[in-house]
């Protein structure tokens, strides 16, 4: 598991390991662990260029005494920095850096107009020459976006940046939001991201596209809340997934009730069943119209079809919820939302998805019914403007997408798995837990039926006893994962994301 603490927890962590040490210590740590790394970096490259660009802060004290260090190691480089702020750079750290013999390009307004246009040009041309660009502006003490009298030269020496140089963020990529909840904020984009001491929510929640590849550098931070974010790696997925012991039999391993698909959206039948039985559900019961029926029944033999004792519910891919108020609706399509409400009703665990979504209208009636609601960001938005009887739009939601999912959270106490590039399993604040972000999935899982898939993949989970915050997590990585083995880099088919799905349950 890889956890994220709030920038206020970091901060408190990094006084407490400061006390007992010398003046300067934990800074070294951070920049002897950021030079190894670029110097690793710099292995093949010949007679690289490496430059640094450097805030007035402590990032650009630690991407100055790491530039010092690359300068004076083996490694042959030319390494210069670019000091971008009117209020100069970490004096120490300038003194280290010119003295291990790092070029200093100091951009502050000292003089005339046309001085400064000169100079600002010049460290330009000096970036745009760069193999490797360290990018030490802003780390946690940083706001999104370029702001103040930097701003126009940062936003100039960024857009210089070859497309072929390798860039390495120090602590995080500058003009990205700290806290990971300001989306689309124009800064830097990294290829790597050399953090210290543990991950804050910028590397975790929406903001994580733009870090590239994670690095971690102990420099000793002793963590005593809870982390706010975290994210599974693949140890967890191993360790999470249930499998069947020798004693098991198809019962006890879990039987999935999915109530989806009418005539309408016959297909998100057929994907949630396909998929519920590739997860590994002991027994896949599913209820609904006649048509989607016989193609449940023709193209996946193994489900049974018609009601029966389950252990957890998906109910909603494309189910019809206004079927029971339309006078003209079939009677089977009918039947099938009142087999919808029946599992609502229950207090069996449930993933409410898509039509199930529009049958919700507060806390599911028997308390303590562990709910999973999986809507995309629109059908949250529809949720929550039903919920909250005022307008929330999908640019409401799209802005703040763990806020809004938190909302439908503590109105329906369930917890809300909020589908999209970034997937966020949000618990009821009440828990206290983190948030859990999932970034695995390439973008052409945006793919009609791969929500389906994924509904069929966490109730499984549910009926094999895991809670909805573990089931939720687990199946959006796996979905993720999987979505990436079916074709790496092209198309992605949503009932093969269904087929890939067995590789990732270990055992
Ligand atoms: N406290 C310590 O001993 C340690 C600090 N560390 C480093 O120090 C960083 C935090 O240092 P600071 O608190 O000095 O803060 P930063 O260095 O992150 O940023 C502060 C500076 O950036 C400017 N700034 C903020 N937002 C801006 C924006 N949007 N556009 C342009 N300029 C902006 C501020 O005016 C200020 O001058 C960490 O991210 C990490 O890199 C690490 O060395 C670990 C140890
Ligand atoms: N840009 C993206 N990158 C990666 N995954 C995405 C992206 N956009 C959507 N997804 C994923 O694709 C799936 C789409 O689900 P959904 O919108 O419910 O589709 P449907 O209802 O057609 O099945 C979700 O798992 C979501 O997280
Ligand atoms: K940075």
């Amino acid at each position: 598991m890889i956890a994220a603490w709030s920038v206020e927890d970091v901060r408190a962590a990094e006084a407490r390991a400061m006390e007992p040490l010398p003046d300067g210590e934990l800074m070294d740590r951070a920049a002897r662990g950021l030079a190894k790394v670029v110097t690793a970096r710099l292995d093949d490259i010949e007679e690289p260029r490496v430059v640094a660009l450097v805030g007035s802060g402590g990032n650009g004290g630690d991407a100055l005494f790491a530039m010092a260090r690359v300068a004076r190691s083996d490694s042959d480089a030319d390494v210069a920095a670019v000091l971008v702020s009117d209020r100069g750079a970490h004096k120490k750290a300038l003194v280290a850096a010119r003295e291990a013999g790092v070029a200093i390009v100091d951009l502050a307004r000292s003089g005339a107009d046309e001085a400064h246009d000169e100079a600002l040009e010049k460290a330009c041309a000096l970036v745009a020459e760069a193999d490797v660009l360290i990018d030490g502006i802003t780390g946690i003490g940083g706001s999104p976006g370029w702001s103040g009298s930097s701003a126009q030269r940062c936003r100039a020496l960024i857009d210089a940046v070859d497309d072929e140089a390798y860039v390495i963020a120090v602590d995080l990529p500058s003009g990205a939001d700290p806290a990971g909840v300001v989306l689309d904020s124009e800064g830097v984009w990294a290829d790597e991201t050399v953090t210290f001491g543990v991950a804050k929510p910028v590397h975790l929640l929406g903001t994580s596209a733009r870090c590239g590849v994670l690095t971690l550098v102990d420099i000793g931070l002793d963590m005593t809340t809870m982390p706010v974010a975290e994210r599974l790696d693949h140890d967890d997925v191993a360790q999470l997934w249930p499998l069947p012991a020798s004693d098991d039999d198809k019962y006890s391993r879990g039987v999935l009730g999915v109530v989806a698909g009418g005539e309408n959206y016959t297909g998100a039948a057929v994907l949630t069943v396909t998929s519920a039985v590739c997860a590994g559900a002991g027994m896949v019961r599913y209820i609904g119209p006649p048509t989607p029926t016989a193609l449940v029944r023709s193209a996946v033999p193994e489900a049974v079809c018609g009601i029966g004792r389950v252990q957890a519910w998906v109910v909603g891919p494309g189910l019809d919820a206004d079927a029971e108020s339309d006078p003209d609706a079939d009677g089977e399509d009918v039947a099938q939302v009142t087999a919808a409400t029946e599992a609502l009703d229950s207090g069996l665990p449930c993933v409410v998805d898509a039509g199930g979504l529009d049958l919700l209208d507060g806390p599911r009636p028997r308390a303590g019914a562990r709910t999973l609601l999986t809507p995309h960001a629109g059908e949250l938005a529809r949720l929550l403007t039903r919920l909250e009887e005022r307008e929330v739009s999908l640019d409401d939601v799209r802005a703040d997408p763990v806020g809004h999912a938190r909302r439908a959270a503590t109105l329906v106490h369930a917890t809300v798995l909020l589908k999209g590039s970034t997937t966020y399993v949000v618990p009821p604040e009440i828990t206290g837990m983190p948030v859990r972000a999932v970034a695995e999935a390439p973008a052409w899982l945006a793919t009609a039926g791969a929500g389906d898939v994924l509904a069929g993949v966490a109730g499984v989970l549910l009926a094999a006893g895991l809670d909805p915050y573990d089931a939720g997590t687990l199946a959006a990585t796996v979905h993720g994962l999987a979505g990436h083995d079916v074709n790496p880099g092209g198309p992605v088919r949503a009932l093969d994301v269904a087929f890939a799905t067995p590789a990732w349950s270990p055992g």
